[in-house]
């Protein structure tokens, strides 16, 4: 593994790029490999970094940024040889968190000599690409607000989730996955491929990325007065113990929400608008991606 990609996200973070950017490079030369870096711009990167790929040989390519970073490399690698990398460089970044890779930097890097490559399932929303996680309702609806608003990090993510909590309207969504039908009311809708949010919610626990399925994660709408209890559950691996959740595991799934046309959706951070119904099915073992040695 020696030629390696860097796709660096300009924005992502709170992270000063430009001693990123040099520590790489510095590590990198230290002990014989060389770092390219591509940066991206926000428009056409997809088919920019795929053009990239064809024209240069890697032995990998890092995604260097937040979650939405992580989204496009996956896709731009999805059913490829190539193995995909992660330097967490964002606000949540929940994939590589939910495979073990380190959070600094530094020991992030050192995957780059002491790996193991994983294949893991991903998935496509409505036709849109999902390496980790996409949801309807609530937090949809927050991420949303959050794109719009223009401001950055966990603490604005927070302070939005309050004031809009107060006048939430639960939606009825149909949920027809190719083992059972559910339609109900509900907070949100999670489809999951992998297990946790960045924030460290656990919305989907005991659950394998390589496993061919994905899950429907549902929390149905609650009292205010359970909203300590189902926090708390969330942050504890407790999914499965409240009363008003439930988990649908499928490898398709046709979401509708009666009498609407379009819904919220986010796919791995990004508010997204889509038609229903909101089809959602799984390409397994797609992306390799380069984890931790096992122990
Ligand atoms: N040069 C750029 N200028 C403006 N926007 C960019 C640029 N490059 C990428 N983007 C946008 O950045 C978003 C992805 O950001 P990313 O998820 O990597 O970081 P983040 O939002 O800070 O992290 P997290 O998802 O962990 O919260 C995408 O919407 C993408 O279009």
């Amino acid at each position: 593994m020696r030629q390696l990609l860097f796709v660096m996200n300009p924005i992502s973070g709170d992270i000063d790029k430009a001693s990123v950017q040099d520590l790489i490079k510095h590590t990198c030369q230290a002990r014989g490999r060389t770092a390219r870096f591509y940066e991206t711009t926000g428009e056409d990167d997809l088919r920019r970094l795929k053009r990239h790929l064809q024209e240069h040989p890697y032995d990998a390519v890092f995604a260097a940024g937040g979650d939405g970073t992580v989204n496009l490399v996956a896709q731009a690698l999805c059913k490829a040889e190539l193995p995909m990398g992660i330097i967490p460089l964002g606000s949540g970044n929940g994939l590589s968190k939910d495979l073990g890779i380190p959070q600094d930097v530094e020991a992030a890097l050192d995957l780059i000599w002491q790996h193991q490559v994983q294949q893991v399932d991903t998935l496509e929303v409505g036709g849109h690409f999902a390496a980790h996680l996409a949801d309807l309702g609530f937090n949809a609806l927050i991420v949303e607000r959050f794109a719009e608003g223009g401001t950055r990090g966990p603490g604005a993510y927070v302070r939005l989730a309050l004031q809009e909590y107060m006048r939430y309207e639960p939606a009825r969504y149909r949920a027809e996955t190719d083992e059972e039908t559910w339609e109900g009311e509900a907070f949100m809708l999670t489809i999951a491929n992998a297990r946790t949010f960045g924030s460290n919610v656990v919305i989907n626990p005991a659950s394998r990325m390589d496993d061919g399925r994905f899950e429907v994660c549902v929390i149905e709408p609650f009292p205010a007065t359970a909203a300590p209890g189902i926090l708390y559950q969330l942050y504890t691996e407790g999914f499965d113990e409240s009363t008003y959740t439930r988990r649908l595991q499928c490898r398709r799934v046709s979401i509708t929400v009666p009498g609407e046309a379009e819904v919220r959706v986010q796919v791995d951070g990004e508010p997204l608008r889509l038609s229903t119904p909101v089809e959602v099915s799984i390409n397994a073992r797609s992306l390799r991606v380069l984890v931790p040695p096992a122990s």
